[in-house]
């Protein structure tokens, strides 16, 4: 018997379900064990020429066998009820967990690996908890009632059935570790396959104008033998755990079946004991064979279970809902969100980062020193700085995805929130949706708001002339517009969250020379009832900018350029 206490206490905050799915299953086994006694009465009216009882038997037998049909559908429909409730909420919890500001920064965490996790992950622990939980309640609380009745008829036999139970339950304990390190092993190979799946796929285009589509094929290639190999021995493990079980279930039968034949053959015992010592005995084992069926099941899903407690589908809601909810760190500089206060409209004068430092985990160095910073509304501010000096940096923790290591970032004197603060980045993400669904992302707004958005974007007539215009659908990640049109799209979608902050970042890195004056011509109308910072290397987008900052070293100097 195998404990995964994670499953357990998730299976147990489904009370009702789960009591619901064990009793059931308790009744269905009562229902085998009734008819192993009608049949052991059947066989002794048969023997003593009854024909009465006989007819009354099998009349109970059939009853029996229908009452058995109706219990298991119902105990099938209660099992998966569990079962997919607790996927829902591992599900829910991972992705709560996966939509926190840290993820962006997680180096470690693979697309394809958190897809894995999420999908046949998540779905890998139904087994487990909608059939070997419910198995598990079974055993405990069927087997000692029947080794009880056994032990009542015959003793011996009692004792045979009571020491093969045991034998099945402890026996496959001893390899436990080499279980979870082969487990291990086995989600291991199956996310890196995920992983490297995925992105080949996602860079297809730079494979094949490199010419490394051969060599991709071969390392995934590698990456599935390796996977074989690992379910393999996974599978090696779990085969020896059933033949345990069968060996100590095969053993416990034949054990109790000599005894009760002894005394039979010795006259000890009446033939309707005999019949019943031989069938109960049988039926003993049977919530331990479907206990050994349901861990072969399930056992390849259950490899998923470290993956999972790393997603965070096991970390307790609260802790996961309070991150999600301020859309920030636990501890931004600011003091962190109050959900529903955002700034919709307000204005703001300065915005002003005190002392700011940071590091980036395990880095050597600090990337930002002491770095102080005034912006105002009414003009754009730049930031230029050579490539590394830490410009995306500062953004994210402006936004509140990073924490500083010290340093108070301050908007009118208060503490800056995450909702004050709209950002374009320089690969700006679109979603999968119609145009419209990618400029609402953050309110429903009317359509004049939407014209005006747009137009100040410089993208309006690009929209209007798509063939369905705003309901035009947009392909995943924005495939289907032009980088261009993708930015333009950001920073429609940026103006419409009416933050009093917004944050730039080459906004014009993808556009030709006419659109990009276009832009920054917006930026500087925008700046007049908003604060704006731009970074940017393109002297274009600089000219008439009154404030340029240099960001060298950590620090921030006014730039001579
Ligand atoms: N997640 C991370 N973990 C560790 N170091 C990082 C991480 N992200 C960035 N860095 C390092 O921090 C430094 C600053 O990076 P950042 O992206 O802020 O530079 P940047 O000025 O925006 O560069 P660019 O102009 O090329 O976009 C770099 O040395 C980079 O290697």
């Amino acid at each position: 018997m195998m404990i995964v206490a994670e499953l357990w206490r998730e299976a147990a905050r489904f009370p009702a379900a789960l009591t619901r799915s064990t009793a059931l299953l308790v009744l269905v086994l009562l229902t085998h064990l009734a008819q192993a006694v009608a049949v052991a009465w059947a066989m002794s009216a048969v023997l003593s020429g009854n024909p009465g009882d006989v007819s009354a038997a099998l009349a109970l037998i059939v009853g029996i066998a229908l009452a058995r049909t109706l219990l298991s559908l119902g105990q099938t429909s209660a099992a998966a009820g569990l079962g997919g409730r607790v996927r829902q909420r591992l599900r829910r919890r991972a992705m709560r967990a996966a939509l926190v500001p840290e993820r962006l920064h997680d180096t470690a965490a693979r697309a394809g690996a958190v897809r894995a996790g999420l999908g046949d992950g998540v779905d890998g622990t139904d087994a487990y908890v909608s059939k070997y939980i419910p198995a598990v309640a079974q055993v405990l609380l069927a087997c000692p009632l029947v080794v009880a009745a056994l032990l009542l008829i015959s003793p011996a036999a009692g004792l045979c059935v009571a020491a093969g139970i045991v034998l099945a339950l402890l026996g496959p304990m001893a390899w436990k570790r080499m279980m979870a390190r082969r487990g291990l092993d086995h989600w291991d190979s199956y996310e890196a396959l995920s992983a490297d799946l995925l992105e080949s796929l996602r860079g297809m285009a730079t494979l094949r104008a490199l010419g490394d589509v051969p060599g991709t094929r071969q390392r995934l290639d590698a990456r599935s033998e390796a996977l074989r190999r690992a379910t393999e021995r996974v599978m090696r493990v779990s085969l020896a755990e059933t033949a345990v079980i069968d060996f100590a279930v095969q053993a416990g039968v034949v054990a109790a079946a000599a005894a009760a034949l002894g005394h039979a053959a010795t006259g000890q015992a009446p033939a309707v004991e005999t019949y019943l010592v031989l069938l109960l005995a049988s039926e003993a084992f049977r919530p331990i064979r479907d206990l050994s069926r349901h861990w072969h099941a399930g056992f390849l899903g259950l490899t998923a279970v470290p993956g999972l407690a790393e997603l965070g589908a096991f970390t307790p809601d609260h802790d996961t809902a309070r991150r999600a909810a301020q859309g920030g760190p636990a501890s931004h500089p600011s003091g962190g969100a109050v959900p529903g206060t955002a700034a919709a409209d307000g204005r703001a004068e300065v915005l002003h980062v005190a002392d700011l430092s940071f590091r980036y985990p395990g880095a050597r160095d600090d990337v930002l020193r002491h770095l102080s910073l005034t912006a105002r509304r009414g003009s754009l501010t730049a930031i230029v700085g050579e490539s590394g000096a830490g410009k995306s940096t500062l953004f994210d923790l402006l936004l509140g995805f990073l924490t500083p290591d010290s340093g108070r970032i301050t908007l009118d004197g208060r503490p800056v929130r995450p909702d004050d603060i709209a950002v374009v980045s320089q690969r700006p993400v679109l979603f999968a949706g119609t145009v419209r669904d990618n400029l609402a992302v953050t309110g429903t707004p009317e359509e004049s708001d939407l014209a005006a958005a747009c137009r100040a974007a410089g993208v309006l007539d690009e929209i209007r002339g798509l063939p369905r215009g705003f309901d035009t659908e947009v392909a995943e990640a924005g495939a289907n517009l032009s980088g261009g049109q993708r930015q333009r799209l950001a920073l429609a979608r940026a103006l419409l969250a009416r933050r009093p902050v917004l944050l730039v970042d080459e906004p014009t890195s993808a556009l030709d020379a006419d659109r990009a004056a276009e832009v920054v011509e917006t930026l500087h109308r925008v700046a007049r009832d908003r604060i704006v910072i731009m970074i940017s290397h393109r002297p274009e987008a600089l000219a008439g900018v009154a404030t340029v900052l240099r960001l060298d070293a950590g620090h921030l100097e006014m730039s001579t350029r």
